[in-house]
């Protein structure tokens, strides 16, 4: 992509998505530029890992790149809008990251009519197998949205929705892979218990989750079907899937979701006071 990359947040997530975007030579890293507050020992380990610029000055970053990811803490957005507003100009493009952030929110607080996408990505940014879902804000152009979606579609799957989707996606695929590694933690716990040792507990139940959700996404049928398939009646996943329902795992799958999805609009609330 041409022009110049500013990451502000030098955190886990921009640690993913920048190992995506660098292996698919989506920037060079010389072209990309990473700013923190305090840590210098995160900004010397990416300078060192991926080569990267980094710096301590916003000017320097705004005035360097066009293209702005913003990968802070939603409680510190406020503090670090109020430092970049001065540098920011209509011809930026200002992606954000931040769960519970709305567009109007950063809009506000740059002013001037600032283009601003949102986006819902997860850590497997790393791998490149996110699933990012991505909404415009108030003044954002299509080249803008554009960008975005070249962006992220270099560390995975790219949605665009209306920016009401965005605290339901985050409910789901932004917070999605913990509950997918809960599940590996629980399945690993369970293969031991039943008589297996760690490692091939492990190794089986994570190959189980890869090959489903493969199939999921290949073979072109609902999970559903897909499910039948391997449920025989009378048969050894009748008995767990009956286990698992009578202990209401579809519903607090859902009720997780929801609460997840909650805790987004809150976090909205929360830091516009
Ligand atoms: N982790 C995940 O799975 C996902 C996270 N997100 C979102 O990504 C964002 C980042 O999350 P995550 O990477 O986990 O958080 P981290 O705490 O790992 O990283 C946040 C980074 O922001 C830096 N920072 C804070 N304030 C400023 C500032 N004013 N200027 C420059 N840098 C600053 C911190 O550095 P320092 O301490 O030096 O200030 C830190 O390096 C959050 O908003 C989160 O909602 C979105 C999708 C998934
Ligand atoms: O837990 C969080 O708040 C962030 C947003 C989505 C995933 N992690």
């Amino acid at each position: 992509m041409e022009g110049r990359l500013g990451i502000i947040g030098a955190g886990s997530m921009a640690e993913a998505l920048l190992k995506g975007m660098l292996s698919c030579k989506l920037f060079s890293s010389g072209d990309v530029f990473v700013i923190n507050r305090k840590n210098d020992e995160r900004l010397n380990f990416f300078r060192e890992n991926y080569s990267v610029n980094t710096t301590r000055d916003y000017k320097e970053l705004l005035n360097g790149c066009r293209t702005i990811i913003i990968a802070v803490k939603p409680k510190d957005m406020g503090e670090l809008l109020s430092h970049i507003r001065e540098y920011v100009t209509r011809n930026h493009i200002i992606i954000s990251v931040a769960a519970g952030i709305d567009t109007g929110f950063i809009e506000n607080r740059l002013g001037k009519g600032v283009q601003v996408v949102r986006a819902m990505p997860n850590t497997s940014c790393q791998v490149k197998e996110s699933a990012t879902a991505i909404a415009r804000g108030r003044y954002t152009g299509d080249e803008a949205i554009k960008v975005a979606e070249e962006i992220f579609s270099s560390v995975g799957k790219v949605v665009i929705v209306e920016e009401q989707a965005l605290d339901a996606v985050t409910g789901l695929s932004g917070s999605g892979p913990a509950y997918v590694y809960l599940m590996l933690e629980a399945l690993t716990e369970a293969g031991i218990k039943a008589g297996l040792v760690r490692e091939i507990s492990e190794q089986l139940a994570i190959q189980t989750v890869f090959g489903a959700a493969k199939m999921a996404l290949e073979s072109g049928e609902a999970p559903v079907h897909l499910r039948r398939k391997v449920t025989s009646p009378g048969g050894t996943t009748m008995a767990g899937i009956n286990t698992l329902q009578q202990m209401g795992f579809t519903a607090s799958i859902m009720e997780a979701v929801r609460n997840a999805a909650e805790r987004s609009r809150q976090m909205m609330m929360e830091n516009s006071r």
